[in-house]
């Protein structure tokens, strides 16, 4: 079968592993930059112009879309879907998953443990109030359009909470207001989730005197061992978001697990290295065998004798 993997560089880590694992397990395939896709839709049904011609034949793509290009990525990837392609993550899990607040408010809901975090549009003077429903100083505060811990700041003081809050209101930045979980440590937890599995886990540990453990801020990752609680977890928030492939951001507390955020184009490199485990393989194994089961589907609603692709 050929499976498309839907990435701006082919030179990246996992882009080049998934090429890897795809050709491994004897399957077709390409890669293929979801900007540079042309959306056609008419009435005999949609398809995509790549690089000035029809593309066809692909059946399963693998969506590694930016944060910075989830509206465009993600129509791409319901245009694959309509194509009738088999996608790792589906477009309106990844949509969900991009908006921190939308994610926060479905894994609430779930019942999933998660830093107390509170929202407002600040009609003026209820930024006290508002740091005390999350338990009062230190709070973190965070930019909703954040990546790689940059716009999440810790404000130690209730002082230092309000000009920080006033001053991202002042920008008309969009915010959250979280409790701080101290007992974390300026460590959390990526975990790994493949069709309701957790196939690898890392814990990553901030630099001196950082609460941020972000790799991209000089964190460095080990591999861990989950608690049953910890897998239980990033299970149901992958359920939760409906994500089939997800990195799960948990941190360690005193009443257990608290999820932070669900990836939906979770990076390969950190968890590989970490944890030693072909990551790209088990992605490779679910998408493949997914197209398999639906092409089986396929056949015996048209009959024994179709010759419909799968
Ligand atoms: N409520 C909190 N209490 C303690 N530490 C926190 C809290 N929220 C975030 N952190 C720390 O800050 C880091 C960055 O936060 P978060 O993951 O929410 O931001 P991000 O910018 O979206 O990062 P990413 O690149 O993972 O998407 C977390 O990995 C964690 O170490
Ligand atoms: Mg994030
Ligand atoms: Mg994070």
């Amino acid at each position: 079968m050929k499976i498309a993997i839907l990435s701006r560089d082919h030179n990246l880590y996992s882009t080049r592993r998934l090429v890897e694992a795809i050709k491994a397990a004897g399957h077709e395939a390409q890669v293929v930059d979801h900007m540079l896709c042309d959306l056609i839709i008419e009435q005999d049904g949609p398809y995509i112009i790549y690089k000035g011609e029809k593309l066809e034949g692909i059946d399963a793509i693998i969506p590694r879309i930016g944060a910075s290009v989830t509206f465009y990525g993600t129509a791409v990837v319901r245009q694959f879907e309509l194509m009738g392609a088999f996608s790792a993550v589906e477009s309106q899990a990844i949509v969900r998953s991009r908006d921190k607040l939308r994610s926060l408010q479905i894994l609430s809901k779930a019942g999933l443990g998660m830093p107390k975090t509170a929202f407002t549009n600040f009609s003026k003077g209820n930024e006290k109030a508002l740091i005390e429903r999350v338990g009062g100083a230190p709070v973190i505060i965070k930019l909703l359009e954040g990546t790689q811990g940059l716009g999440v700041v810790l404000a130690e003081t209730k002082k230092a909470a309000q000009s920080v809050v006033e001053a991202f209101h002042g920008l008309k930045a969009r915010i959250i207001v979280q409790e701080f979980v101290k007992e974390a440590k300026g460590a959390d937890i990526r975990a790994f989730v493949v069709n309701g599995k957790v196939v690898g886990a890392m814990k990553r540990q901030g630099a001196e005197g950082e609460f941020r453990s972000n790799l991209h801020r000089g964190g460095n990752a080990t591999v861990i061992e989950l608690s049953k609680q910890e897998k239980k977890a990033a299970l149901n928030a992958a359920k939760a978001l409906g994500l089939a492939v997800a990195g799960v951001d948990m941190l360690q507390s005193d009443r257990g697990p608290l999820i932070l955020e669900v990836n939906s184009s979770p990076g390969l490199e950190g968890i590989e290295q970490a944890t030693g485990v072909d990551i790209a393989g088990a992605i490779i194994a679910y998408v493949a065998d997914s197209v398999k089961k639906k092409g089986h589907k396929k056949k015996k609603k048209n009959g024994q004798n179709s010759q419909g692709r799968h």
